[in-house]
């Protein structure tokens, strides 16, 4: 039933007209094409995928300038891309990373939250959701390199995925500051992080809005290594192996038997979660601190 719905989501995603012609946007053969058997990268405008078919692994990279922000496009971009590896037997494993340097990604895209109508708001929600729903309970094994600073929803995006490789570099911090921008992480933000690094932890870093830098970050349990910069993605293959190496269906099983019951929650509250986010959202107060916070970024150049 709820997968259900969540294919009716993304079957109308599908049928956006920005959404066409996104399934295949052949490329280059990829550098990762696994000894050039000719499988090619593909992707969309904001998603590159290279695959690695001799591993069965994909990097799928984010690409969505100047800070890869999760509007809309991107987000259901990145779904297809997923679902697309999903369907395909020969992915066993993915490695989600940036194409922006510097950024993995900021987060939710503010101006997908900022002056719209309520509808709009619904259909942002409901994309939101879907995109953390399939992340989290991906059958994929999927590793987060994490190349950039990672506020909020890009601190979320990367905590779905089964482990975390940092670079070092005391500018890439990451965390959930939702609080610092006058709003509040849902409930399921919230449990994600407390299967993450605990309850207290989690307490403590969302009321403050904590951005970790990467020792932080380490010691915490945000991230599971911190390499240098130029080691993030051969790291991240290394531990694809390591985790590949597992008999397929155990590994699957294990995955839902400990993430099920966190995402059965949102499962069975998700219109109740999509109108309180609406509720919130268009709140004067809430509309104002969002404005502020965008203003605030833009005027940091000038
Ligand atoms: C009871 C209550 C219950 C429920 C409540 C329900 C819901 C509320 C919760 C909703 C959850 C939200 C989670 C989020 O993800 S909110 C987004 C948080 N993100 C951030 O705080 C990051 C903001 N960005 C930055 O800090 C910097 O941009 C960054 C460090 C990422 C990069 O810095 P850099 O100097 O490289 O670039 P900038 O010049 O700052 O930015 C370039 C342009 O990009 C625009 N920008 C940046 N971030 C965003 C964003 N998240 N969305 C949209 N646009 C963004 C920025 O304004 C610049 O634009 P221009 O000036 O070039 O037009």
């Amino acid at each position: 039933m709820a997968l259900a719905v969540g294919m009716r989501v993304l079957t109308r995603a599908l049928l956006r007209p920005w959404a066409r012609g996104l399934r295949v946007a052949p490329g280059r053969t990829g550098p990762a094409a696994g000894g050039g058997d000719g499988m090619r990268c593909f992707g969309s405008p904001r998603v590159l995928v290279e695959p690695d078919p001799a591993a069965g692994v994909a990097v799928v990279k984010m690409r969505n300038p100047p800070v890869n922000s999760l509007s809309l496009e991107f987000l259901t971009e990145l779904l297809i891309s997923l679902e697309k590896l999903e369907n395909d037997k020969t992915f066993h494993g993915i490695i989600l990373t940036s194409d922006c340097p510097g950024i993995f990604s900021a987060g939710l895209d503010l101006t997908e939250m900022c002056g719209r109508k309520p509808e709009h708001y619904v259909e942002y929600w409901k994309a939101v959701q879907e995109t953390w729903l399939r992340f989290y309970l991906s059958n994929l094994v999927v590793i987060a390199a994490i190349n950039g600073v990672s506020p909020a929803g890009g601190c979320l995006l990367s905590l779905t995925c089964d482990y975390r490789v940092l670079a070092n570099n005391p500018k890439y911090t990451i965390g959930l500051n939702e609080t610092l921008l006058g709003i509040v992480a849902p409930f399921w933000f919230k449990d994600t992080m407390v299967n993450t690094i605990g309850h207290r932890a989690t307490e403590r870093a969302l009321q403050l809005g904590l951005l970790f830098p990467p020792a932080e970050a380490l010691r915490v349990g945000v991230v599971d290594q911190v390499v240098p910069e130029d080691q993030v993605q051969s790291t991240a293959r290394s531990v694809m192996a390591q985790w590949l190496a597992i008999p397929d269906h155990a590994r699957q099983l294990t995955k839902t038997l400990m993430r099920k019951p966190t995402a059965d929650r949102l499962l069975t509250e998700r219109d109740a979660d999509i109108q309180t986010f609406v509720r919130f959202i268009c709140r004067d107060s809430v509309q104002k601190s969002l404005h502020a916070y965008l203003e605030k970024l833009k005027q940091k150049k000038g």
